[in-house]
This record gives C-alpha cells, structure tokens and sequence, in this order.
C-alpha cells in the first residue's frame, strides 16, 4: 500500500464502507485511506470513468474497491443501489457522504433549478444515502456515518445556496445522532475549510486567481489544507477511537472558522517560524496522497 495513513494498517479489515463522490477528491482520497486500512470500498458518484479509475488505483494498490454509478439525488435509485450493495457485499460499516458541490453565485442571481441544483446535492442526496443505508443494514448491525458539510458559520456569501444545505445537513446529522443511538450507530459531520482539491480547480480562474488568494489571507494557518487532512479525521470518526462521539461537528480549516474580523488577523500575526513549521509538515502530507 503506498498510502501513508496515521492509523493501524488493518484498522477497517473486514468491513466495508461507502464514500459517495469516490471518484475525486476529498472522496477519492479517502477511498485510498480506508482501503489502506483494510476497507472493501465503495465507490459511488455519478461519472463512470472517474469512478473506474479510483477503483482502478486502489486495487493496482493491494486494496479492495467496487463503484456504482448513481445520482444521490434520485431516491429510487438511491434505494435500489443501497439494496444491490448489500446484496454483493453483505453488512455497511461505514457510510461517507461526501458527494456534493455548488457553483459560486451571489443569491440574487440563483434561479429555483440552481438553488434546488444544489439544496438536493448537498442535503437531500445524503439523507438519502443515510436513510437507505440505516434500513438496509446499520438498523439491524451498527455503523458510523460521516457527513462532509462546509464552513457555513454565520452565512456563506457567494455560495447561500450551499450554506442553507450543508447548516441542514448539520441539523440532519445531530437529529440522525440522537434517532439513531439505540441501533449503535453514530453519525458526525466534518466542516472542511479551504480544502485544495480537484474540485476546487473546477470553480475556473476568477476564482482560482482572485478568490482563493484572498481568502488564504484569511486563514490563521495560512495555507489551504490537504485532502489528506480531511480524510484523516473522516477515518478518526469512522473508527472505533470514536466510538463515544456521535452528533459531532469537527472543523477542519486551519482556524478560519475562527478568525473573527474584529481585530481580525494582521500579517505580523504570522511569525516567521510559522511558515517554517509549515514548510516542515507539508511533505509528510504531501507523501501521504499523489494528486492527480
Ligand atoms: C467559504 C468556504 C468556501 C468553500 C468552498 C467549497 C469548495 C468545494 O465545494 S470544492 C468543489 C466541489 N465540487 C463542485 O462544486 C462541483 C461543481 N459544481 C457542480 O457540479 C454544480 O454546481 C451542481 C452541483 C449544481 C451540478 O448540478 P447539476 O444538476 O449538474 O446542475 P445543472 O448544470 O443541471 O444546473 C442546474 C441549475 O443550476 C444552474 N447553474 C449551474 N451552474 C451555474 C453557475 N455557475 N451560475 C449560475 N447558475 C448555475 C443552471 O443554470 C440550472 O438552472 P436553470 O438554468 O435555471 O435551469
Ligand atoms: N474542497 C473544498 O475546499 C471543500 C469541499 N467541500 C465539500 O467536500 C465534498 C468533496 O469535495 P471535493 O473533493 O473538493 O470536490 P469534487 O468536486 O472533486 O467532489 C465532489 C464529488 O461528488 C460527486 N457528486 C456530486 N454530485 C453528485 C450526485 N448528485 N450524485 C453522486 N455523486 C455526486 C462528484 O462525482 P460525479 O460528478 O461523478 O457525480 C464528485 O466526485 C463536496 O461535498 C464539497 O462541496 C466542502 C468544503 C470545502
């Protein structure tokens, strides 16, 4: 296995896990993490040849990886992908629900279409996932579900529509935690902050050269973190070193959730040995993924 995970080589053997938008990025990272611990993973999204290739990658890895291309957003198909998993691969130990996406827009210019484009991704689509999941087998044997939301606190100009979504699946993900104890199964969320993955390159270079330079400045790490630095604590909250932590948000931003812009962060808040520890951990991380 070439993926340098922190966690024990056979933390997952035996057990299967579904990551949804497996076939790139954030999903496609942890896809590798948890078949490096183990996993039968399962791959799901939408287009066939990204999701081929994961699944391609992980098993020229040593790994154990299927895909089922689906739209979250369909409920049928939702149901009858959920019931053909169960049926190829038995019992679901582990649900990510990480599919999703937005397009960048100020409110006043998202159409219905747009703003239910993207409501039924990122909300509508992991209830889904979740529901059909919990009955089909975490109701009868346990599990642990991971909701990827954002960093929406206190609003998310320019992406509203995605903001309303993603504070829904954080209200979603503490009502499943409470509902859904009593079957032994947990269900957290992670709010990841500026994340540089292959879907972030898909905003195109208004984004790429004005936003994302202005928001790093707004960063108390100063940096945008790594897909591995998500799927990291993805794998913390699925394992059993979580196994007491249910209805849990974990931010993982690099303090950007908390940068307050009252007497928000100046330059001379970023010391030069700072950028040196950042010099110093950037490799290990870097070794831990390839980027496609
Ligand atoms: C402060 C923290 C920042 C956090 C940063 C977050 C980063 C990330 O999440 S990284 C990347 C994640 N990946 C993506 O975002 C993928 C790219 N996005 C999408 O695929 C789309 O946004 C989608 C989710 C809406 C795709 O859904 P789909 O059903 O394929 O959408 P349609 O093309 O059919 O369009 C439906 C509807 O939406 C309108 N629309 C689509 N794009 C735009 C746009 N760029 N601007 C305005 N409107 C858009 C589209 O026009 C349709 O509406 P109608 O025209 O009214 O029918
Ligand atoms: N990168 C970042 O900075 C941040 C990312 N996030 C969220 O993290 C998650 C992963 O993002 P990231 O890896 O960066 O971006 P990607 O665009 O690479 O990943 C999104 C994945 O979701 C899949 N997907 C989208 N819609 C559907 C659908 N309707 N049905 C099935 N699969 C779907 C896509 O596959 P396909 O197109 O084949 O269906 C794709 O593989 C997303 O929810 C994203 O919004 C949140 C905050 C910040």
């Amino acid at each position: 296995m070439s993926y340098r995970s922190a966690f024990r080589a056979d933390l997952f053997a035996g057990q299967t896990h579904i990551v949804t938008g497996g076939g790139s990025g954030i999903g496609r990272c942890c896809a590798h993490e948890l078949a490096a611990l183990g996993a039968n993973v399962i791959l799901i999204g939408r287009n066939i040849e990204r999701l081929e290739s994961t699944q391609a990658e992980i098993i020229a890895d040593g790994g154990k990886a299927s895909y089922y291309s689906v739209d979250i957003r369909q409920e049928a198909d939702v149901r009858d992908t959920v019931a053909k998993i169960v049926a190829d691969h038995g019992q679901i130990h582990g649900l990510v629900n990480n599919a999703g996406g937005q397009f960048p827009a100020p409110l006043l210019k998202i159409s219905k279409n747009g703003w239910d484009a993207v409501v039924s991704s990122n909300l509508t689509g992991g209830f889904l996932m979740a529901r059909e999941v919990m009955n089909q087998s975490m109701r009868e044997k346990g599990g642990s579900i991971v909701n990827i939301i954002a960093d929406m606190w206190r609003g998310m100009p320019s992406m509203g529509h995605s903001g309303a979504a993603r504070a829904g699946m954080l209200s979603f993900t503490e009502t499943a935690a409470v509902e859904w104890a009593s079957y032994g199964v947990r269900v957290n969320a992670v709010a990841p902050g500026f994340i540089a993955s292959s879907g972030m390159d898909s905003y195109g270079d208004e984004f790429a050269n004005h936003v994302i330079p202005q928001m790093r400045g707004t960063i108390p790490s100063s940096r945008m973190g790594d897909e591995d630095e998500i799927s990291s604590v993805i794998t913390f909250l699925l394992s059993p070193a979580a196994s007491y932590t249910t209805g849990a948000c974990i931010c993982v931003d690099g303090g950007s959730s908390l940068n307050t812009k009252l007497f928000g962060l100046k330059e001379h808040d970023r010391m030069p040995e700072q950028k040196a520890f950042h010099r110093a951990v950037k490799p290990m991380a870097v070794q831990r993924m390839m980027k496609k």
